[in-house]
């Protein structure tokens, strides 16, 4: 199959979005499908050869501009120029189908998506409260979601915002990983990483909504009964010191891995607004504890036969993520590792993304049926 994938977010920085279609695009081109990608930005030297994926694979939308949306800064583009790139792309590529990500907003995808005429399956990522100019856009053009062929969303409240914005209502398919790309160290001693007890903070630490602040405010806590605490914190973000705390700053996947595979406990802190959380999936896979706020999608992704997997604290309180933390730290370093890793390995491409060829053989014979009653229609007008 050829397949066109769209992500709306730059490539400029790992996203989680971003990171789900390099992964995706990676997985497809393994099984013998071939792949294009189209999305604002460049990605930087060496991201999709980490993917398996080639120079050529990858066609870049325009310039994106940074703009707020869902607590978030998202870095975007639309207007004629992307559009003109958008159908030079679709023509070049002649896809069997087209996959759009986040195509409520006016964004590349949604540019894509009036453009082509390939069946269409698109992914919802958002969890936002309804965005009032979002929701008007798809009243006023219900030719554009309405157009999708088959729709997915990441989780189960991912799927109730989609549907909140747009009438459409998805299947759920989680985002996926690689899980032979996650090192799962053996447990030797009391610490995972030497002689002191690790947590790690992993994500855009000047966000709001990742919580970071949080955590800091748990710390003085948690440092009471473990003075010899070692906080890690991975991500991009302005220059920032804080005593106790290493930041070590965007790095590769694979050191980002290392440090979670000799980590103690992984924080999640999050406030609000995650869809799915793939950095817990991560964690998981290379046996780091995990203790996250009571967000529904975190729930969900660290949800298995047994319950929920890890502790789970009160989203905002920093006093219960302190409790978590030390919870967590006092039990047995092993005592999740194969629950969490096995629960990451369901999420492996393998899984994930034959679900996802799934949708794009449904969203082939909706366009075709769709495409057959138009002609019908004609018909009957003409006759
Ligand atoms: N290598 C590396 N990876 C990083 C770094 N910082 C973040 N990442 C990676 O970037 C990805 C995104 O992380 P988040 O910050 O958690 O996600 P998001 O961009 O807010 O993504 C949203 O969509 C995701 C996909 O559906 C959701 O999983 C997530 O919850 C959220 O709603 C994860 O794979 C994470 O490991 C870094 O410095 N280095």
């Amino acid at each position: 199959m050829k397949v066109g994938l769209v992500c709306p977010y730059s490539f400029h920085r790992p996203g989680g979005v971003q990171n789900h279609v390099l992964g995706l695009a990676g997985w497809l081109k393994s099984v013998g499908h071939q792949i294009a990608i189209l999305a604002p930005g460049f990605p930087p030297d060496g991201m999709l050869a980490d993917y398996g994926l080639s120079d050529a694979e990858f066609t870049t939308g325009g310039k994106a501009v940074p703009l707020k949306v869902n607590e978030s800064v998202a870095r975007i583009n639309f207007g004629f120029g992307p559009a003109r790139k958008a159908k030079a792309w679709l023509d070049a590529g002649d896809f069997d189908v087209v996959h759009l990500h986040e195509p409520i907003a006016p964004n590349l995808s949604l540019l894509t998506l009036w453009l082509t005429d390939r069946p269409v399956t698109a992914t919802f990522h958002s969890n936002s409260p309804t965005i009032k100019s979002w929701k008007r856009i798809n009243e006023m053009l219900p030719g554009a979601v309405r157009r999708l062929d088959a729709a997915i969303a990441v989780s189960s409240v991912a799927a109730k915002v989609a549907k909140e914005n747009t009438g459409v209502v998805p299947v759920v398919i989680g985002n996926g990983l690689a899980i032979d790309d996650y090192e799962l160290k053996p447990v030797s001693g009391r610490w995972r990483g030497g002689d002191h007890p690790r947590v790690t903070f992993l994500g855009r630490y000047n966000e709001p909504r990742k919580g970071f602040h949080v955590l800091t405010a748990a710390l003085p806590l948690v440092r009471e009964r473990f003075p010899d605490l070692e906080v890690i914190v991975i991500g991009h973000g302005p220059a920032m010191s804080i005593d106790g705390v290493t930041f070590v700053g965007g790095v590769s996947d694979a050191e980002r891995n290392r440090w979670l595979s000799v980590s103690d406990v992984y924080v999640a802190p999050q406030t609000g607004r995650e869809s799915f959380g793939i950095v817990l999936i991560e964690a998981m896979a290379c046996g780091a504890p995990v203790v996250a706020s009571n967000l529904s999608a975190f729930v969900e992704v660290l949800s298995d036969h047994d319950g929920v997997i890890g502790h789970i604290f009160k989203t905002g309180n920093s006093h219960a993520l302190a409790e978590a933390i030390i919870d967590s730290l006092n039990e047995p370093r092993d005592l999740r590792l194969l629950r969490g890793r096995a629960q990451a390995a369901s999420f492996d491409w393998s899984v994930i993304g034959p679900q996802i060829v799934a949708m794009y053989e449904i969203a082939a014979e909706n366009r075709y049926l769709a495409v057959d009653e138009a002609k019908g229609r004609a018909r009957r007008h003409i006759t």
